[in-house]
């Protein structure tokens, strides 16, 4: 049995939870149960807080775990780090009062500074040459300057409206942060297997969301010049329609092409084009 540890509530909760829901793995969650087994899969899952994850994983307590790549940098155990999630994107940040006059990460010497990331903070502040005080705090860290607390504040940004309603102005992005799948470094060959069974599934399920599927009509005529827009896992499948002279086509496209192959499609004379989301993709 494999044991994951997830967050118990927040930010990377529910997407955690969806990832191994995709994957197959049933279990049945209870909001006071903080540790439950799946019905299908040697998996065991535990609820924890985000900042305690990397710790456990690096004692082998917990085999293998989602957590913010912010959270494992700062906690210094970025060597456990085996795969990016894709989800709970953001930055942590450098803002200042929007008020505040600022120029550069100079503007910044001698001042105070509030963080939940003080190592990430110090680092970044080191390869500037700037020197200044860090208070770390827990949680509320937008609302220092409002408060007196600190000069600037350095902490998590998504949309940046947390920033926006506290005063605030964004002024340096000091690192990128997404979910990452974590694992112990000396996991036992059977958990090792059950751990490449899980990546797997956690690869097709990641293939199948930056894929569509996608069908179209096209006359014969037009049916090559279409194939050629297509990649397809293989090929493009091409079928006759019920109507003579037509034929349609299906494929898969990635979502980073997909707008300019579609207007490619329809200029090339395709017709009728559905598009359609995989739910899992193995190659
Ligand atoms: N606004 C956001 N948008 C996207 N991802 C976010 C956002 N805020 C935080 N995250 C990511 O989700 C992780 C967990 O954030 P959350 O705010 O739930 O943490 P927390 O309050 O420290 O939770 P815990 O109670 O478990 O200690 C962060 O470390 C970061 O990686
Ligand atoms: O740029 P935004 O989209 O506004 O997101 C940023 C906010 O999100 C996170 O807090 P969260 O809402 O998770 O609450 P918490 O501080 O209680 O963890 C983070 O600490 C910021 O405060
Ligand atoms: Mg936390």
């Amino acid at each position: 049995m494999l044991r994951l540890a997830i967050q118990k509530s927040g930010r990377l909760s529910e997407d955690s939870l969806k990832l191994i829901r995709e994957c197959g793995i049933s279990f049945i969650t209870s909001s006071l149960k903080l540790k439950t087994e799946s019905t299908n899969f040697p998996l065991e899952i535990l609820y924890l807080r985000d900042d305690d994850i990397p710790g456990y994983v690096a004692d082998g307590v917990a085999d293998i775990g989602i957590v913010g790549e912010n959270v494992l940098v700062e906690e210094g155990k970025q060597e456990l780090a085996i795969e990016p999630l894709g989800f709970s994107k953001c930055r942590l940040s450098l803002a200042v009062p929007k008020s505040a006059e600022y120029n550069s990460v100079d503007d910044l010497e001698g001042k105070n500074i509030a963080t939940s990331y003080p190592n990430l903070l110090q680092s970044y502040l080191d390869e500037r040459g700037v020197k200044a005080n860090i208070h770390t705090i827990s949680g509320s860290v937008e609302i220092a300057p409002s408060i007196g607390l600190a000069d600037a504040i350095c902490d998590i940004v998504s949309s940046g409206s947390t920033l926006i309603s506290n005063g605030l102005r964004e002024v340096e992005r000091v690192f990128k942060s997404q979910a990452v799948l974590i694992a112990h470094k000396g996991l036992s060959e059977e958990k090792r297997a059950i751990l490449d069974k899980l990546l797997f599934r956690i690869h097709a399920v990641q293939r199948a969301q930056r894929t569509k599927y996608i069908l179209l009509n096209a006359p014969n005529d037009k049916v090559d010049e279409i194939v050629s827009l297509l990649p397809g896992m293989k090929s493009p499948t091409v079928l006759p329609l019920a109507e003579k002279g037509w034929s349609s086509v299906h494929s898969v496209v990635n979502e980073d092409d997909f707008w300019e192959i579609i207007e490619r499609l329809r200029d090339a004379g395709a017709q009728g084009i559905l598009v359609i989301p995989i739910e899992k993709m193995i190659s």
